[in-house]
C-alpha cells in the first residue's frame, strides 16, 4: 500500500534531511510559541530552502490572523497551510482563497460525536488531518503523543484526502494503518529523542513501517 508520511515539527537542517532521505512526502513547521517545536519565520525559510522536490513544506498555525499569515507566506516558500486551531469552516475557506495554497484542517477526535466535523470541514478544506483531541487544559492543541480510538474511523470515507495523526510511532503505525485504512499518516513526538528534537533513525523506521503494511484492514 502506498502510504504518504508527514513528519511534523522539523526544527533543524538535519531533521529536513532525515525526513527527505527516509522518503516522507510532507515536512511540517510549527508556528506556535508555546510549542517545543516552534520555529521563527527566518528559521523556517532556511529549513524550507533545504527541502528537496518531493518533500512538501507544510506550515502549521493555530488561529493565525491575516497579519501573521501574510508575513508567513511572504517569507517561507510553502506548499500547504495546516490550520490546527478552532478555525471555523468560513475562516478555512477565507484562508484558502486569500493565499492560494492548499489548506489542511485539523479535526480533533475523541468520541463518535466528533466525526460530523470531519465531513463539515471536508466541504471547504483540501485535506483533513484527523488527530487526537487534546486533553482539556493541554498547553498544546496537538503534538501531545496521544492516540484516539482508531475503531471510531475504521471503514469511514470522506470526500477529501485525509491523514491520520495522534500518538503514532514506529511500533504502532502499521496497526493504525491496517485498522483505519489511512493512506496518509502524520507523526511528531513519536519520532523524537526529546521534545522538539527529531531522531533520524526513528523517522526512517516510521516511514519504513508505514510503507510496508501488508495486513488486511480489520473493520
Ligand atoms: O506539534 C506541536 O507542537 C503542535 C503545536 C500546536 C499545534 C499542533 C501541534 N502539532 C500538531 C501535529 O501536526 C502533530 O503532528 C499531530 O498532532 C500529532 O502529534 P503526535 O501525537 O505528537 O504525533
Amino acid at each position: 500500500m502506498d502510504v504518504r508520511v508527514k513528519i511534523c515539527g522539523l526544527t533543524r537542517p538535519d531533521d529536513v534531511e532525515a525526513a527527505a532521505s527516509a522518503g516522507a512526502a510532507y515536512g511540517g513547521f510549527v508556528f506556535f510559541p508555546k510549542s517545543p517545536r516552534n520555529v521563527s519565520l527566518d528559521v523556517a525559510r532556511d529549513l524550507a530552502s533545504l527541502a528537496p522536490v518531493g518533500l512538501a513544506k507544510v506550515a502549521l498555525v493555530v488561529n493565525a490572523d491575516d497579519a501573521m499569515l501574510d508575513a508567513l507566506c511572504a517569507t517561507v516558500p510553502l506548499d500547504m497551510l495546516q490550520l490546527h486551531g478552532g478555525e471555523t469552516p468560513e475562516r478555512v475557506a477565507e484562508v484558502r482563497a486569500r493565499y492560494g495554497l492548499p489548506v489542511m484542517k485539523a479535526v480533533g477526535v475523541g468520541e463518535e460525536a466528533d466525526l460530523p466535523k470531519i465531513g463539515l470541514y471536508a466541504q471547504v478544506a483540501d485535506q483533513i488531518l484527523i488527530d487526537a483531541k487534546p486533553p482539556k487544559n493541554a498547553d498544546l492543541p496537538g503534538g501531545n503523543g496521544l492516540a484516539f480510538d482508531w475503531r471510531l474511523i475504521a471503514g469511514k470515507r470522506w470526500a477529501k484526502p485525509w491523514m491520520l495523526a495522534g500518538g503514532l510511532n514506529p511500533d504502532n503505525v502499521g496497526d493504525a494503518i491496517a485498522m483505519t485504512g489511512a493512506r496518509q499518516v502524520d507523526v511528531s513526538s513519536g519520532v523524537e529523542a526529546a521534545p522538539g528534537l527529531k531522531d533520524a533513525s526513528k523517522i526512517a523506521q516510521f516511514v519504513r513501517n508505514a510503507r510496508h503494511v501488508t495486513a488486511v484492514p480489520r473493520l
